[in-house]
């Protein structure tokens, strides 16, 4: 490893500036074991190129066509059963809100470390608001090649305005706009999840309470590994769904059978994620799939995860509706809080749902 490593620091290494360092070979806690780095190749789709996730434009559910409703519908139903991940056009915010947010982040993590450490996390507390790594603490497994920003939106008493970015200037009040489109389109999509279901209408709002939502940014620098490391290791999302924006460099993909499918951006489309809670509540009839970022030597990358969360006393299991003799309950049910817990103990290992 070349001399002038920068030194990690009390919130760890930073990525960001490892990159900026020139060196040529990665700490060794960045370095997947041999056989993780067996099975991937950073792109290693090319064979599947005909898999992909699907887009979905969300104008046909507002229209009046009865026809192209169904179709829209059909079209998240397969997605929720054979993916858990599709993108979404159209979905009821401005293309322009999304491209301004992801700009403004963007522009948080090209201030200096000094400035951005300001705003630093708390390195022993996996989901406190502010800057820095994630799972630090956690586990002593390999890092993730990624620098985050991590806060809450939702509840209002941990959402602590003052502990967001105010730098860039317009970040704090676009963050709040491009929170209130996420949490209206979370709404409509858990509407949709309810029908497809055969639910109660109501009932997965019920059963989730009052939301809580936060956001991510991930900061993944340009690697000057990519075989050996990955920007997030593969895991599913413990939440309810979450909606993520991307540039146009790419990086996420998707597990599908024993393959990864690159989520390829597409130019002002969300990318969004049925995540842990939605598998369970459905008796495993929509999926949690597992996910991972991938590294590259050209360029950054951030993306912005909006995660929303059932409310810290929600208890949560397969709907009744879903459960019969053919259909026997697949997940225990268990107190969100409790099950957040245990995915901040695992980190990002893989995906695994407790079993009834
Ligand atoms: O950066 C990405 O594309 C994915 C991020 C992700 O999976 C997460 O933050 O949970
Ligand atoms: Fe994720």
């Amino acid at each position: 490893m070349a001399s002038n490593v920068p030194r990690k620091g009390a919130l760890g290494y930073n990525v960001k500036e490892l990159w900026e360092a020139g060196i040529g070979s990665v700490p060794t806690t960045f370095v997947q074991s041999a056989s993780a780095q067996q099975a991937f190749t950073p792109h290693d789709d090319e064979t599947h190129a005909a898999d992909s996730i699907p887009v979905i434009d969300l104008s046909g559910l507002q229209e009046g066509d009865p026809t192209r409703r169904a179709a829209t519908l059909a079209a998240i139903a397969s997605a929720c059963q054979e993916w858990g991940f599709f993108q979404v056009v159209n979905y009821g915010m401005s293309p322009a809100l999304v491209k301004k947010m992801h700009k403004l982040g963007r522009e948080f993590f090209d201030l200096s470390t000094e400035e951005k450490e300001v705003l630093a996390k708390d390195p022993k507390n996996p989901v406190g608001n502010g800057y820095g790594r994630q799972f630090l603490s956690s586990t002593n497994s390999t890092e993730d090649w990624q620098d985050v920003f991590f806060h809450y939106l939702l509840p209002l008493t941990h959402k602590h305005i003052d502990s967001w970015p105010n730098k860039p200037i317009a970040y704090r009040e676009t963050m709040e706009e491009y929170g209130e489109g996420v949490l209206k389109l979370t709404d409509m999509l858990l509407d949709v999840f309810g029908e497809l279901l055969g639910l109660k209408t109501g009932y997965l709002q019920e059963t989730f309470g009052d939301t809580m939502l936060n956001a991510r940014l991930n900061f993944y620098a340009a690697c000057p590994e990519p075989s050996r490391v990955l920007g997030l290791r593969a895991h599913s999302d413990p939440n309810v769904m979450t909606v993520l924006v991307q540039d146009h460099v790419g990086g996420l993909q998707v597990k599908k059978g024993q393959h990864w499918v690159n989520v390829t951006p597409i130019d002002g489309a969300l990318v969004v994620n049925l995540a842990d809670q939605i598998q369970i509540v459905s008796n495993g009839k929509f999926q949690s799939v597992e996910h991972r970022v991938v590294t590259n030597q050209g360029d950054a990358r951030l993306s912005i995860a909006m995660f929303r969360h059932a409310s810290g006393d929600a208890n949560i299991g397969p709907a009744p509706e879903l459960v019969d003799a053919l259909h026997p309950a697949l997940y225990p049910t268990t107190n969100y809080t409790t099950y957040r817990a245990s995915f901040h103990r695992k980190g990002h290992n893989g995906k695994v749902l407790p079993a009834q």
